[in-house]
């Protein structure tokens, strides 16, 4: 009798159950379910009930996460039952079209099958849609940050475009069978081109970013159960995109190109020039997703979002747990409220953590 497991579970179930207001009665009728399950198999399974509570609790207990005001308004796909990587890789493409929704994001998850029931489900990518990055003799191409999954990709089969902008295949594992790769249809991905509302000369940079980032490498543990296959995606924060993606010296490091075009001195620090390109580089994001119709949103707005669902959980007597080092944004930090306050950097369950990379 695995006792570690029974714990979880009926810590969460007694959680859910009390929250979702069902009855005593109801809840040790499901605890003599679950026990035994977990004495006959080892494991036992969520109802949809609890798999789509816990998959929203999880999100609600992400310490790093600034968007949690939303938590409740999760979009969650059950595929618990496909055993197949094409059948996997349809429903990827359903989660992507279903999510990106011509621009108006839906929040959603899809959770595949769980770990225990001989199913364990990886899927290689760091994120769903994402750019490829080369190690060529000019230096990177692309993005830096996917030179070892790009490499991954070339060694399972995939050929190379040695463009900035290469959208990555889909790699997916069942077991310890070899993982099958897919390439995501040309359509399917929605892309922002970016352009500044008054620097001309920006569109002629031909930079652009994809719309939804959905991570897809991140396990999702429920009552002590495993999901390790569960993508999920909500919209941007415009710094993601503007601070760090397109700025970090180790990512695509356009900050010296930008604060040249700008003619700003990028010769010495004193002149700020770095900070103008960043701000100029946010506000062309911003505008491009907007002007796209496409789901995004500024730093100021997603910490009074974030403000808001304090407040809600303090209405509702929940404890706000946060990771103060990432919730505060890369830019202006301290012009929103959360730079000012501390947060206790618990880790609750239900909860999303990072696992181990399925490959080298
Ligand atoms: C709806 C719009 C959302 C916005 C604007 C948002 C914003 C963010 C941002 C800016 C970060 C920090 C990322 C970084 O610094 O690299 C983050 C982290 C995170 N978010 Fe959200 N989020 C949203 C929805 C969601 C959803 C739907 C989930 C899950 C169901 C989620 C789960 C997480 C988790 C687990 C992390 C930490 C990731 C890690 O540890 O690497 N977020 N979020
Ligand atoms: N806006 C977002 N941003 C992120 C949320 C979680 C993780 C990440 C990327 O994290 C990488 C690993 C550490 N920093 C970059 C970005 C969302 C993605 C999926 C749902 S919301």
């Amino acid at each position: 009798m695995n006792y570690d497991l029974l714990k979880e579970a009926m810590e969460f179930i007694h959680a859910c159950y009390r929250e979702l207001n069902k009855t005593d009665q109801e809840v040790e009728n499901r605890l003599n379910e679950i026990d035994i399950q977990i004495r006959n198999q080892g494991f036992y399974e969520h109802t949809s009930i609890e798999l789509e509570y816990g998959a929203k609790v999880a999100w609600r207990n992400s310490n790093r996460c600034i968007g949690r005001l939303f938590w409740d308004h999760l979009n969650v796909i059950d595929k618990r039952h496909l055993n197949t990587e094409e059948a996997i890789f349809d429903a990827l493409i359903e989660h992507m079209e279903f999510a990106t929704n011509k621009g108006r994001i839906r929040p959603t998850i899809t959770i595949f099958s769980q770990k225990a029931a001989n199913k364990k489900v990886r899927i290689w990518n760091h994120q769903l849609i994402r750019y490829a990055g080369y190690r060529t003799e000019q230096g990177i191409l692309g993005d830096p940050d996917s030179l070892a999954f790009t490499e991954a990709c070339i060694n399972l089969g995939w050929e190379p475009k040695f463009g900035k902008f290469d959208i990555l295949p889909l790699v997916i594992q069942i077991n310890d069978n070899s993982p099958k790769m897919f390439e995501i249809p040309d359509n399917v991905p929605l892309e922002v081109p970016l352009r500044h509302p008054n620097y001309k000369w920006f569109e002629d940079l031909q930079l652009k970013w994809y719309a939804v980032p959905i991570i897809s490498d991140m396990m999702l543990e429920i009552g002590g159960i495993t999901y390790t296959a569960a993508p999920f995606n909500g919209w941007y924060m415009g710094t993601e995109i503007g601070s760090r993606n397109l700025a970090d010296d180790y990512r695509y490091n356009l900050l010296p190109k930008i604060g040249s075009l700008m003619e700003l001195d990028t010769k010495s620090n004193i002149s700020l020039w770095k900070d103008r390109a960043l701000v100029e580089m946010n506000t062309a994001v911003l505008h491009s997703f907007k002007e796209d119709g496409v789901s995004i949103v500024d730093h100021h707005t997603a910490a009074q979002q974030f403000k808001k669902f304090e407040e809600k959980e303090l209405e509702m007597e929940r404890p706000v747990t946060g990771n103060w080092t990432w919730l505060i944004p890369p830019l202006a930090p301290a012009a929103t409220h959360i730079f000012h306050k501390r947060y206790n950097n618990e880790i609750i369950k239900p909860n999303y953590f990072h696992q181990p990379k399925p490959y080298k």
